[in-house]
């Protein structure tokens, strides 16, 4: 009796407790798994339609509480911070240590202090230090597009090879040399530090598939490893399960732990070559980290070896495959809509001869239309359309008392694609997003926030844009892109920790006269 009384309690617990939230009504286990099944992602739009702006959603046992309005998203992330200031963890991340002692799942002080003292990197000094070295792995990364000329390419795999090239850079101090059209060909035997390039094309390959490995295996859906999935179903036996298929060769469990191994042995070397280091410059954010590890400005414990791996490393995942989606999308949505493409190209032709390199201010002031287009493509294809939260004690939001432990996810992607904001959501039009423009004026401040939202909103926000508008321009002063015949339509999303492209991007390059 106790046995069922026991089993019953850790099946329907967490449901009791959120119980008068609405939502669609949910099965043993598997909670709405099946919904998430029938719809993928877009399930979070279709039970906003029908059970309002706050509803229950059931990730199997774990029960999640949508946030899928404007206002109530602000309420969540800066009027009742102090009472939900960390992120849940989800299933598929306690499975991954290598992601776990990042600043996105670190909490409390401990990550206010993370935060604080990486802050600095960012600011509009620093970035705008970063644009000659960001323009010139540009030109690396783009250089054999001209033999390319009337022939498909995988644009996302190039964006994704600058933009871990660029935070690489940026973060470690490190070129992984993966747009060197060169070193791409050529051997690699180990990523050096201190601006030595990488070289051997199979170690490049290697690390590049393993980086992507590690980032795509992530899933939120019902793709992911088995452990993961037994983890929305009882956690309580997701780590068991892990354990044991970590040691059965060929299963998605023992590939994910033989990737995590490798990459983290890989990263864990450059930051002990990077530690002894005794003269380095504080222009990348690992040294910027160790700098101050070393003058006691923070403590010692707070940026103990693996945190400071982990967040080196989270640097890498959170600032490649996001920005390299962005910017594949926005090529692709360009490429489909050739007004958009004539405007751009005024705008970007006027700023000047091919020789002039726009700095930090220009990027912010001069290009007014690329800022349009680049929201546009953000709403369309949200790369990270929900965001986790978890109540640190019991707070009401709309109208419900939450519980603390309860699981707030905030659906950017639900608001991106509002009628009440967005007049046709489904269509591209980058006007919408002119100050001018009525729909801009009367559109709610928090309609639109692809870089989430309060004191734990995206870091890289300011870095990630400028390197999308410095790539984009350099671009298009040289070429156009069409879609590839040979590319499905419409484009099929995988839904991992980020958006990512099922078959990548293809594109048609033609050189400009
Ligand atoms: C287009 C590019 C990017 C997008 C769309 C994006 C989006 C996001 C979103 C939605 C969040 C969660 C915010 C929240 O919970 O409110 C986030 C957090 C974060 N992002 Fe980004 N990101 C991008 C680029 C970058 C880059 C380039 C970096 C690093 C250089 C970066 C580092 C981070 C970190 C460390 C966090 C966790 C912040 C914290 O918890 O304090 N992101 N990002």
């Amino acid at each position: 009796m106790a046995l069922i009384g026991g089993l019953l309690g850790y099946l329907y617990g967490p449901f009791w407790r959120l119980r008068k939230v609405p939502g669609p009504p949910s099965l043993p286990l598997v909670g709405h798994l099946p919904l998430l099944a029938k719809y993928g992602p877009d399930v979070f739009s279709i039970l906003a339609k029908q059970y309002g702006p706050i509803y229950r959603f059931h990730m199997g046992r774990q029960p999640l509480i949508i946030i899928a309005d404007a206002e109530l998203c602000k309420e969540v992330g800066i009027r009742k911070f102090k009472d939900i200031p960390n992120r849940s963890i989800p299933s598929p991340i306690s499975a991954s240590p290598l992601h776990q002692k990042g600043l996105f799942f670190t909490r409390d002080s401990q990550w206010s202090t993370m935060r604080n003292t990486i802050l600095s990197v960012y600011q509009p000094s620093h970035l705008a230090n970063l644009v000659p070295k960001m323009q010139s792995f540009i030109e690396s990364a783009t250089q054999n597009l001209d033999d390319t000329i009337k022939e498909d390419i995988i644009f996302s795999n190039l964006s994704l090879r600058l933009a871990t090239d660029v935070i690489g850079d940026a973060a470690f101090g490190v070129n992984f040399g993966l747009s060197n059209p060169n070193s791409i060909c050529e051997s690699m035997k180990s990523v050096n530090v201190e601006n030595s390039s990488a070289s051997s094309s199979d170690e490049v390959s290697n690390f590049i598939n393993q980086h992507i490995y590690s980032t795509t295996q992530l899933k939120m859906d019902l793709s992911g490893s088995f452990s993961i999935i037994i983890g929305l179903i009882a956690p309580i036996l997701q780590e068991p399960f892990r354990q044991i298929l970590k040691r059965i060769k060929g299963t998605m469990d023992w590939k994910m732990e033989c990737t995590n191994k490798n990459l983290t042995g890989r990263l864990d070397e450059i930051v002990k070559k990077r530690m002894e280091d005794k003269n380095r410059t504080s222009k990348n954010f690992l040294s910027l980290i160790l700098n101050a590890r070393e003058s006691k400005s923070v403590s010692e414990s707070v940026f103990s070896f693996d945190y400071i791996s982990a967040i080196t490393y989270e640097h890498l995942l959170a600032g490649s495959a996001t920005t390299s989606f962005t910017l594949s999308s926005i090529v692709y949505l360009i490429a489909g809509h050739l007004n958009v493409e004539e405007k751009l190209l005024q705008e970007i032709d006027g700023f000047g001869t091919h020789d002039r390199i726009p700095n930090a201010k220009d990027l912010n002031e001069s290009f007014p239309y690329l800022d349009q287009v680049i929201k546009e493509a953000m709403r369309i294809y949200t790369v990270s359309p929900l965001v986790a939260r978890e109540t640190s004690s019991e707070v009401e939001i709309g109208g419900y008392l939450l519980p603390k432990g309860t699981w707030v996810w905030l659906a950017l992607g639900v608001l991106a694609k509002d009628s009440r904001n967005f007049a046709e959501p489904e269509k591209f039009k980058p006007e919408r997003f002119d100050p001018k423009c009525e729909e801009m004026k009367r559109r709610h401040p928090y309609a639109f926030i692809p870089f989430g939202i309060g004191p734990r909103a995206c870091i890289g926000q300011k870095f990630s844009m400028q390197e999308i508008k410095l790539t984009l321009i350099h671009l298009y002063r040289k070429y156009v892109f069409r879609h590839s015949l040979n590319m499905e339509k419409p484009l099929e999303l995988e839904y991992g920790m980020v958006l990512n492209f099922k078959h990548g991007v293809k594109l048609r390059v033609i050189k400009r006269t």
